[in-house]
């Protein structure tokens, strides 16, 4: 539903072209939740804005449901910006409008809709981000996590079929930053919104995201699944956010004199609460010590990983009857 096609995208910087994104190639399908992760200045929001060519693709074409918008312009792309939302990390409301006129200022800017249509269309997206108490109060009255939902519900208000989001929850605190990824979850499955958001926190990616491209500068490095990117991250700049979001430890020097090798074992899904490593142990004898472990979610889904120092006579019997039973298991060099 939203291609790019080897787009790429130089900035003109005191006469001289920069580039920001090397040609990328993504797909990203219809009614997910896509997320792309990069540190600071690796072409994240560049990429986002392509897709409503807030920024324009130096080479390369844009593609938004089978059509190229690459050169998109007037009545086109207006067509296009209505058909898709966006949300921002630091809200841009309307700072002298209620949250009521704020919402409904996409449709009033659009022209066409009648009046009572909008109220009702109002209405309806107060009560979709739980703010109908608050329809009357102006932005300066509101906590972050409401602005940000009035941000959603303007968003929404031209029923578009894509929402981008950049960096939507990164100026919200930890409790705020969850309910919000929450209603973001709970719009894409009620009303199979694609979303695409940007971030540069691996654990908002873990909450909502179906799948994830890592970018680091310019390039996208890792693509997949969350379960698969999160669980066996394969580029540096990838380790590197996954070992934040997991404030994971397990590598070899803060665990000198343990005996036996280190493993990381991987569980997803149903695996995660099934007790094999109990029965493995039991059957194969091998020792091991409990060095670090999470058991969380990736979206709604399950996950345990555990990094065990394991050691015994049986312990390639062991590994082969934990891989049997579905647990990734990846040795962590000490
Ligand atoms: N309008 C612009 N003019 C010149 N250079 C730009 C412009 N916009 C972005 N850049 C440069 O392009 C590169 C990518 O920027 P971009 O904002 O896409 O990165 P980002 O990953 O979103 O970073 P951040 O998380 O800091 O927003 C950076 O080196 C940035 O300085």
């Amino acid at each position: 539903m939203i291609r790019f096609e080897a787009a790429s995208k130089s900035y003109k910087v005191n006469g001289a072209l920069v580039p920001a994104l090397q040609p990328v190639d993504l797909a990203i399908e219809k009614g997910e939740v896509f997320g792309i992760i990069g540190h600071s200045g690796a072409g994240k929001s560049t990429l986002l804005r392509m897709v409503n060519l807030l920024e324009r693709p130096s080479s390369g074409k844009v593609l938004v449901d089978g059509r190229d918008v690459t050169h998109a312009e007037g009545a086109d792309l207006r067509r296009l910006r209505a058909g898709i939302g966006m949300i921002f990390q630091h809200f841009n409301l309307l700072s002298s409008r209620t949250v009521a006129d704020n919402i409904a200022f996409p449709l009033r800017l659009q022209g066409g809709t009648p009046e009572a249509e909008i109220t009702a269309r109002v209405d309806e997206l107060l009560k979709l981000v739980g703010l109908e108490a608050h329809a009357d109060k102006y932005p300066a009255q509101l906590s972050g996590g409401q602005k940000q939902r009035v941000g959603i519900a303007r968003a929404l208000a031209s029923k578009p079929g894509i929402l981008l989001c950049d960096e939507a929850t990164s100026a919200l605190d930890p409790q705020t930053t969850a309910s919000v990824l929450e209603l973001l979850a709970d719009i894409n499955r009620r009303l199979g919104l694609t979303i695409v958001l940007i971030t540069h926190e691996m654990d908002v990616i873990r909450r909502v995201c179906d799948r994830v491209a890592v970018l680091d500068a310019g390039n996208v490095v890792e693509l997949g699944t969350v379960a698969d990117v999160f669980l066996h991250p394969q580029h540096p700049t990838t380790r590197r956010f996954v070992a934040e979001a997991d404030h994971r430890e397990g590598r070899g020097p803060e665990y000198p004199g343990i005996p036996g090798k280190l493993f990381r074992l991987s569980f997803h899904g149903d695996a995660t609460y099934s007790p094999m490593l109990s029965r493995v142990v039991r059957d194969t004898g091998v020792e091991y010590n409990l060095l670090s472990g999470r058991v969380d979610r990736i979206k709604d889904t399950p996950y345990g990983q555990l990094t065990l120092a394991m050691h015994g006579e049986r312990l390639d019997d062991a590994l082969a009857q934990l891989r049997a039973a579905g647990v990734d298991i990846e040795e962590v060099v000490k």
